[in-house]
């Protein structure tokens, strides 16, 4: 087996299995795929599909049952030495569902910052390592006096914006996102996943993004594997996969999400937003681009960022909430 050149990560032939009481589970059955250097590749699938399972078999959690996982075109069944096992710990970061479960109570946010940065000696002297902290805590998007707080004084979406952190103190090349805004109040989902696609972008981040949302996947990914019971049914473009789905499961992901009136396809727009009390009479940004005006019944104007009412940027739309959080809108 040889690896692309742009490959960051290969997956090849990859199996896990794990003993029930019934018998062998086998939560991954032979899948194989390719994450190229600097781009978001999204995994989807329902739940026990398999994408946790093939998350932290990459990370070495658990060795593999059959197949091969290469990083930057080494084979990990034959990286030895400690300092080649460091490296690939650094290189390769994960943030977890749950930012209170990952996060240890007892510390403060600065150790919790700060221990990647020990562990690799990436600061010179106590004051460059705060430094460092209070850089990771502004980069995503939170105060340095957070540095003196434990984790349960945060939020939620706090928390997990230190998990991000966490992540990115070690200046990692592959981040694995394991259901990243699951665990979070969908109203700060869409903040976390544009945290995350910001930050790809200005650093050039090479992003493994696993999570069962087809919709959000699509919204942050280049490119998209489609696992089902263990397998992968589809992997491609994301754009294609989203609008053109070729395997029957990605179709029933996607039937998931009600559809308006598919005449109104055209000006159909999904907005991941959660409609609270709130953000009544006030002008919300979803997505880099995307912004909503609330009122408080089911009525939003949409605006696409820059255009002016006069330019006819401002359109009514109506929505329909769901409870997942996405509200389908079309532009009268
Ligand atoms: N440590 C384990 N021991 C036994 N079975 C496991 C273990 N981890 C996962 N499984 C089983 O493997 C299958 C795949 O689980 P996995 O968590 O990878 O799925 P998933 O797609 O990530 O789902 P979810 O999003 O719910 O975590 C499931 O049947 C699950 O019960």
């Amino acid at each position: 087996m040889t690896t692309n050149i742009s490959d960051l990560l290969r997956v090849e032939g990859l199996t896990q299995t794990f003993k029930s009481g019934t018998g062998i589970v086998k939560a991954v059955d032979n899948i194989s795929f390719s994450v190229y250097e600097g781009e978001t590749f999204g995994l989807v699938g329902e739940s026990g599909c398999g994408k946790s399972t093939t998350g932290r078999t990459i990370i070495q959690l658990y060795k593999p049952a059959a197949g091969s996982i290469f990083f930057d075109g080494v084979n990990l069944s034959g990286l030895r030495g400690k300092k080649n096992w460091l490296q690939f710990r650094r290189d390769v970061q994960m943030i977890y569902q749950d930012p209170y479960a990952s996060l240890n109570p007892r510390n403060k946010i600065k150790d919790i910052l700060g221990e990647g940065i020990d562990v690799h000696k990436l600061a010179k002297g106590a004051k460059n390592r705060n430094r460092q902290v209070a850089e990771l805590l502004e980069t995503v998007g939170l105060n340095p006096d957070h540095a003196n707080r434990y984790p349960h004084e945060l939020s939620g979406g706090q928390r997990q914006r230190v998990g991000i952190a966490r992540a990115l103190s070690v200046q990692p090349r592959l981040i694995i996102c394991d259901e990243p805004i699951s665990a979070l109040d969908v109203s700060i989902q869409a903040q976390i996943v544009n945290l995350l696609k910001k930050l790809q972008q200005e650093k050039r981040l090479t992003l493994l993004f696993i999570a069962h949302d087809l919709s959000m996947v699509k919204y942050i990914s280049d490119r998209i594997a489609v696992m089902y019971r263990g397998k992968i049914v589809e992997l491609g473009d994301a754009r294609k996969i989203y609008h053109s789905p070729l395997h029957p499961y990605t179709e029933s992901l996607l039937s998931c999400i009600p559809y308006p009136d598919p005449d109104l396809e055209k000006n159909r727009r999904r907005i991941i937003y959660h409609h609270h009390e709130e953000a009544s009479g006030s002008l919300h940004q979803i997505f880099p681009d995307h912004y909503v005006y609330c009122r408080p019944s089911d009525v939003a104007f949409y605006q696409q960022k820059g255009a002016s009412k006069e330019a006819g940027g401002l359109d009514l739309v109506s929505i329909t909430p769901t409870n997942t959080g996405i509200l389908e809108g079309v532009v009268e």
